[in-house]
């Protein structure tokens, strides 16, 4: 197996030629003083990290989706066109200051593939990295290359200079850190943000919005189906055909079918007390696998790996993920293992400047196990508590792609048995039957332990959701509400029942 060991560190905000640059980058957000050489969580106040509900600087917003180079037209034969495009991507990046570079030992890719016994062997520790302010300044005062970029600079700029002003702390905070709601650790049972009660009407209604196509056809079919006639073999088979129609799987179908039977049976029946009993149903089979993310913060970093189909939204969510988890204290690094598009490498640093995340990178078509690895070992040397790796999407079906992803488990797993420690899934809403497929396979292939549905607030086909649990009984951790940094909720199994099944108004009533 090969790894790519890669150590040359790049700052970015000027252009230089491609050949300057280093393969890999790591920009450290909310940076010190030029003369300051603290690791990056250090430099936030710990009074400002400590608080969840407010995470300092953090817009809401929408980043555009680069659509562009889908992984599906990226075949693996276009590989070397894409390592063509390197010097392209990485043009607007800056290299490291010659001192800086002297301390990182520069391994190209290609050479690091030969040396992966010997960098894990060694345990090399790498240097931890810093980044001048006037440099992050140029960058977000010039970013002109994304058009995210432009938007986001003010803000970043807003930031920085809140950050400025405030008091100097450099103290990590003693206490453990109150992880936002979703997550947990063995010993910590996540608090909830003061607002929620009052967040959670808003994004139950655009959940429900979301699932109004499954649940009105639903509600709609059921209604008619039931209009003048007690409930019979036909009418119950006739039921199930659509319960399955709306891809909530044959066990759940049944199982809605065999509850009203045993209740209702050649008696009549309303739409509401099918809506009842399918709410009861699917809520049986969500609410086991509706689980915080358990995060093991002693293993630092406890490292999480998005996987999925492209445009899944892995890297909108990576965001979501950071910010909650920066917000909420814990040092966070996001690496851009989606060595396939530069705009997905674009699109993650954008959020990591957004969220107070450490950023690792690399060139476009470089090796992404290669990335991993190095990520890894800069969180270590960092300590950062959790290392978020984005992946290039993929369909399921390119056995070359799911066999690089294969390779980027097993790299992790030579540095620490446990990594990755969590393997996420994400799924899109909108997919419908497809995704069970995706689960399968991602499965088999990357060892997913975990799910996050995103664009259920679109016309979202969630029955899904219900017929992957009930057969992978998988945790599914969060659900994607919008595009927004906010829009990322912890999974409730009655809220969804409820929403697909067109009843109830959200746990919080
Ligand atoms: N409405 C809505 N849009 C979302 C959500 N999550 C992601 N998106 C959008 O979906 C698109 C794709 O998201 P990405 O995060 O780029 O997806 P990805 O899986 O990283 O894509 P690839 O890099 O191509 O594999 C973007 O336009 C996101 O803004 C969500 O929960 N709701």
């Amino acid at each position: 197996m090969a790894l790519g060991f890669i150590k040359k560190v790049f700052t970015f905000g000027r252009e230089k030629p491609a050949e300057e640059q280093a393969p890999a980058e790591v920009i450290a957000p909310d940076v010190p003083a030029p003369e300051q050489e603290a690791p990056v969580a250090d430099v936030s106040p710990a009074s400002e990290l400590a608080e969840p509900t407010s995470p300092p600087s953090v817009p809401s917003g929408h980043l555009p989706h680069a659509g562009g180079d889908r992984l599906e037209d990226a075949a693996p034969v276009e590989h070397e066109q894409l390592a063509e495009k390197a010097a392209e991507a990485v043009v607007s990046h800056e290299p490291v200051a010659p001192e800086q570079a002297g301390k990182s030992e520069i391994v190209e890719p290609e050479q690091a593939k030969n040396a992966e016994a010997d960098a894990v062997a060694e345990d090399t520790t790498p240097e931890p990295i810093s980044t001048p302010v006037g440099e992050m300044s140029e960058k977000t005062e010039g970013g002109e290359e994304v058009s995210a970029s432009s938007e986001l600079s003010s803000e970043s700029t807003e930031a920085q200079t809140d950050s400025e002003q405030s008091p100097e702390t450099t103290e990590t905070p003693a206490a453990a850190p109150i992880l936002p709601k979703g997550f947990a650790t063995a010993s910590s049972i996540p608090e909830p943000a003061p607002e929620a009660l009052k967040q959670k009407l808003s994004w139950f209604q655009r959940l429900r919005a979301g699932l109004a196509r499954t649940s009105s056809q639903l509600t709609g079919q059921i209604a008619a189906l039931f209009t003048k006639r007690k409930l019979d073999d036909q009418t119950l088979q006739d039921l199930e055909d659509l319960l399955i129609q709306a891809d909530l799987g044959v066990e759940t179908a049944m199982r809605v079918t065999d509850t009203l039977a045993s209740e209702r049976y050649g008696k009549d029946v309303t739409s509401e007390d099918v809506g009842r009993i399918m709410a009861q149903e699917i809520a049986k089979v969500l609410k086991p696998v509706a689980k915080p993310l358990q995060l093991d913060l002693s293993h630092k970093p406890h490292v999480i790996l998005v996987v999925g189909v492209n445009g899944t939204g892995k890297t909108t969510t990576i965001g979501k993920l950071a910010a909650k988890l920066s917000g909420a204290g814990l040092k966070v690094m996001v690496a851009a293992g989606d060595t396939f598009r530069a705009a997905a490498i674009e699109q993650l640093k954008i959020w990591a400047e957004r969220t107070k995340s450490e950023f690792i990178g690399t060139k476009i078509g470089a090796d992404a196990a290669g990335l991993a690895f190095d990520a890894f070992q800069q969180a270590k040397a960092n300590k950062s508590d959790v290392l978020i790796i984005d992946t290039a999407g993929r369909l399921q079906n390119k056995a070359e792609l799911m066999a690089e992803l294969e390779k980027i488990v097993r790299v992790l797993g030579k540095l620490d048995p446990d990594a990755p420690h969590t393997v996420l899934q994400t799924l899109d809403a909108t997919t419908g039957q497809n995704a069970l497929n995706q689960v399968e396979i991602f499965r088999n292939v990357a060892g997913v332990n975990g799910l996050i549905m995103t664009k259920l607030d679109g016309t979202a086909r969630g029955g899904i959701l219900v017929a992957i649990s009930a057969k992978h009984k998988l945790p599914v951790y969060f659900i994607g509400v919008g595009e927004g940094v906010d829009d990322l909720e912890p999974f409730e199994a009655e809220d969804f029942a409820n929403a697909i099944a067109g009843t109830g108004a959200g746990s919080s009533q």
